[in-house]
C-alpha cells in the first residue's frame, strides 16, 4: 500500500453517524444516471449496496457481457469501478459527501462473466477531510476467495463540488428533481 494511503498517527477511528441507515438496509442509488449504481444506465453496473455494521457497507455486482475485457472475463477497470462505487457508498454511513482521491487496486483472480461479485467496504480512519478505506470483492459467495481488493483515500466535499464542476444540463436536471435533492442531503452532516 502506498504511503499516501497510510493514515497519519493523528487520524481517528471512523464514527458511524447516528442517522446512518440500519444494518441490512438498502442504500439505493445516489444518482439515477451513475454508471456504478444508477438504474438509468443500461450498461452500468447496477451495483446494490446495503448498510453494514459500524462504518461498513456490502454490495453485489453481477458481471454481464457488457463488462468484458478479455472474452468471458470482467474488465479490470470495471472491477475497479465496482470497488470505487462500494467505497463511495460509505458516505451514507458517515453522512458525508466524499469523492475518490486515490484508489489502489489488487487483482488476484480472474472474474468470469456471470459471476456475482460480493463486495464489502469499511472506513478505517478519518483525518480532517480525508477518509481512509478498504474494500474486497469475493467470488463464489460472500465468504468466497478474494478476487479483487482496494485501499482508498476519499476526500470530503460539499455539494458545491458537483454544482460548480458538473455540466450545467445534468446539474440543472438534478437540482430540479426533489428526489435527487433528498438523496444529496442524506449524505450531508448539516443539510
Ligand atoms: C442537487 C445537486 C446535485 C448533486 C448531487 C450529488 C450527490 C452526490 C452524492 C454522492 C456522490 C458520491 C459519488 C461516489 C462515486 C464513486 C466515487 C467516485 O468515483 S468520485 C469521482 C472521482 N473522483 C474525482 O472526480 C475527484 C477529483 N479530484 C478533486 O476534485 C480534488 O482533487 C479533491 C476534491 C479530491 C481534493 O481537492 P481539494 O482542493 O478539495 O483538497 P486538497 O487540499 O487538494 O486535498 C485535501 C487533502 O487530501 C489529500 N489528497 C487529495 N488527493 C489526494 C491523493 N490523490 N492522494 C493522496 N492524498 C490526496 C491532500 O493532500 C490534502 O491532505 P491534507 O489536508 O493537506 O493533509
Amino acid at each position: 500500500m502506498s504511503t499516501a494511503l497510510t493514515p497519519p498517527a493523528e487520524a481517528r477511528p471512523p464514527v458511524r453517524h447516528p442517522d446512518a441507515p440500519a444494518p441490512g438496509e438498502p442504500l439505493g442509488a445516489h444518482y439515477a444516471y451513475c454508471f456504478g449504481c444508477g438504474g438509468g444506465q443500461p450498461h452500468g453496473l447496477h451495483l446494490e449496496a446495503r448498510a453494514g455494521e459500524g462504518v461498513s457497507v456490502t454490495a453485489e455486482f453481477t458481471v454481464t457481457t457488457d463488462h468484458q475485457g478479455a472474452p468471458g472475463l470482467a474488465h479490470g477497470g470495471v472491477l475497479a469501478t465496482a470497488l470505487d462505487e462500494t467505497l463511495g457508498a460509505l458516505g451514507w454511513m458517515l453522512r458525508v459527501i466524499a469523492v475518490t482521491g486515490r484508489l489502489e487496486t489488487d487483482f488476484r483472480l480472474p472474474v468470469p462473466v456471470g459471476t456475482v461479485l460480493h463486495l464489502q467496504a469499511e472506513v478505517t480512519a478519518v483525518h480532517g477531510r480525508k477518509i481512509y478505506s478498504t474494500a474486497t470483492g469475493r467470488i463464489g459467495g460472500p465468504e468466497g476467495p478474494v478476487a479483487v481488493r482496494a485501499d482508498a483515500l476519499f476526500v470530503e466535499v460539499k455539494v458545491d463540488h458537483f454544482i460548480d464542476n458538473g455540466r450545467p444540463e445534468e446539474i440543472q436536471a438534478a437540482m430540479a428533481d426533489p428526489d435527487q435533492v433528498r438523496r444529496a442531503r442524506a449524505f450531508e452532516v448539516n443539510p
